[in-house]
């Protein structure tokens, strides 16, 4: 059914977020005495430069009142806010407790609920995300004859194969419900997400049931004054995904899987379970006893995984993308796949992700003359630059590498990145290269100094080269001078992308991965 102004205001009293209708000077707690209330909205926006003809805009977070001046002239048709605006407009308003909240519900209703008409997973954790979104991607595209939607943080795709980049993690409420409307009608009929924290702190998938949530893991990270004032708070906003999946997919092993597993309990929620081992498991695999899906190395140098599904044995993994945090990332990809109903005989099928390629992460080169490897690769905090080089160790350990890390970190949020990056590296490898990576304000200067200071090995050496590309130029060189040595040199923060942020713009660039392809081939 059509929204209108009489539809969207029962709506939003059905969810207790209407306070009042102001139109024409008058206060009502409905909109049904107002002329034209029935007309359905040609379109929702919460940007007035994209207010036309008929539109309902919603104004949200760091809207100002001056914004919506002009906009009666665009044919503005009623606005939602926190606050009194009809000094800006005579259009009717709908004034709410919290405006974000009913732009998620009022966009499900715009584009008639497509939720419905999918089956939508949503992938949280502090690392891992993206690269389970892809797996389970590929699994339910094999599964469905390539009708599986992806958001996540690098990609949007919307018909199973083209894939644009994206701005955010989580879209905005109104982009994923507009999204997942163009999915359907692409004959989509599954929708794979990430769902970060932000987007439950800024209410992005208010009012959005999973068919199957999934938790990976949680360690600190994005706490800062424009993201989380705690780690607390981080987590408690991860853990809503709980309360609102049908199912829950949880890796044993996360930090806090205890609490998560009260939060399903407490909602009623049904959870199946994954762990990563470090060995085959004792026993034949009683399906009744431990994890309902669990993976373990098949070989001394983890090149290959055995898997198992509700007891029955998968076969052998052997992922394109290498390092055993991938391995985990693939048995939750299989759990959440099976808990969206793909079967554990569809063997081939929970195979689907072995070739599956992310940008940007765990993207390998080599430079045979010298013995050079080099990774360009997606880690940014402490977690993932140790499950890196507890990769390295595992690959290279016995042929003790010189190892380089070319790392920055961001500017004006999670600060803790700066010396937790440091501390996970500094007694493991030879040499960092400080450099640029994404800010608003805060010079690269100022953040390379930060992690120069946090420094405390006095036989790692350091170097600060802050034009990015200068820097991977000044560390392969390095490493290609050194043809007696095994070198290996990661590329970690920015992967495969196309602009670095400064002074909160996109600055082209030309990506880590081409700068390392380029000199290479030189
Ligand atoms: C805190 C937060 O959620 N911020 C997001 C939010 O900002 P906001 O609502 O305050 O919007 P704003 O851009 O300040 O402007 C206020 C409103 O005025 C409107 N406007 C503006 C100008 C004008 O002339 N007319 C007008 O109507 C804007 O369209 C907007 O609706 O809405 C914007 C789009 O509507 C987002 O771009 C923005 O994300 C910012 C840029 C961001 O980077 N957020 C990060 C912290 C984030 O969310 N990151 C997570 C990743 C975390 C992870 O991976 O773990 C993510 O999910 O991506
Ligand atoms: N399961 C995991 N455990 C620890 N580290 C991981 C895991 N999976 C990936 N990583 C590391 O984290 C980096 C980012 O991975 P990915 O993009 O899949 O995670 P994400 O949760 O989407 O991250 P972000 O929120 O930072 O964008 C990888 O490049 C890798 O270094
Ligand atoms: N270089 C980026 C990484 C962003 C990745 C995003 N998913 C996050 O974890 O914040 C930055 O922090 O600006």
């Amino acid at each position: 059914m059509a929204l209108t102004l009489n539809s969207a205001a029962e709506l939003l009293a059905r969810h207790h977020l209407l306070r009042e209708v102001i139109h024409d000077g008058s206060w009502t707690r409905g909109a049904s005495g107002i002329d034209g209330a029935d007309a359905p909205f040609a379109s929702v926006t919460y940007d007035t430069r994209t207010v036309a003809e008929g539109s309902l805009l919603v104004c949200k977070g760091r809207f100002r009142p001056e914004f919506l001046d002009g906009c009666d002239d665009k044919g503005l048709a009623a606005y939602v806010a926190e606050t009194d605006l009809s000094e800006h407009s005579h259009a009717p308003g709908l004034i709410v407790d919290d405006a974000r909240k009913a732009l998620s519900l009022l966009a499900a209703e715009f584009y008639g609920r497509p939720q419905d008409e999918l089956t939508v997973i949503g992938i949280t954790g502090t690392k891992g995300k993206t690269t389970t979104a892809y797996f389970t991607q590929a699994v339910l595209n094999a599964h469905s004859g390539g009708r599986c939607a992806l958001f996540s943080s690098v990609d949007n795709c919307l018909d199973g194969h083209t894939y644009f980049e994206s701005d955010l993690t989580t879209p905005e409420s109104l982009d994923a419900f507009r999204m997942m409307r163009e999915a359907v009608s692409n004959g989509m009929r599954y929708l794979v997400m990430e769902v970060s924290s932000q987007a439950y702190k800024v209410h992005r998938v208010y009012g959005l049931t999973f068919d199957v949530g999934a938790f990976l893991n949680i360690s600190p990270d994005h706490i800062s004054p424009i993201e989380h004032p705690t780690l607390e708070d981080y987590l408690y906003c991860k853990r809503r995904i709980t309360a609102n999946s049908r199912t829950l997919v949880l890796n044993a092993r996360a930090a806090h899987a205890d609490l998560i597993r009260e939060d399903a309990a407490a909602a009623g929620v049904p959870v199946r379970d994954f762990a990563l081992l470090d060995a085959a498991p004792a026993g034949a695999g009683d399906a009744s006893e431990g994890p309902s899906a669990v993976a373990w190395p098949a070989d001394v140098s983890h090149d290959s995984y055995l898997m198992r599904l509700d007891g029955r044995d998968l076969g052998r993994y052997r992922l394109h993308l290498v390092g055993d945090f991938n391995y985990e990332n693939a048995l939750a990809a299989v759990t959440i796949a099976h808990a969206a109903g793909v079967g554990a005989d569809e063997i081939e099928t929970l195979h689907a992700m072995e070739p599956t390629r992310v940008s940007g992460r765990m993207e390998r080169y080599r430079d045979e003359a010298s013995d050079t490897d080099v990774i360009v690769d997606y880690a940014h905090n402490y977690t993932s630059v140790k499950a890196l080089l507890d990769f390295v160790d595992a690959r290279y350990g016995a042929r003790r590498p010189h190892i380089t890390l070319v790392a920055g970190s961001a500017g004006n949020k999670a600060y803790d990145r700066r010396r937790e990056i440091v501390e996970a590296a500094q007694d493991r490898i030879a040499r960092f290269v400080f450099t640029a990576e994404d800010t608003d304000t805060e010079p690269y200067a100022d953040i390379c100094r930060d992690m120069l200071s946090f420094v405390t090995n006095p036989s790692v050496a350091t170097a600060t080269i802050l034009d990015r590309v200068e820097a991977i130029t000044d560390a392969l060189a390095d490493a290609r001078s050194h043809a007696e040595r095994t070198d290996v040199v990661l590329i970690i923060g920015k992967g495969h992308e196309r602009w670095i942020k400064d002074l909160n713009r996109h600055v082209p660039y030309e990506g880590d991965d081409h700068v390392v392809e380029r000199l290479l081939n030189a």
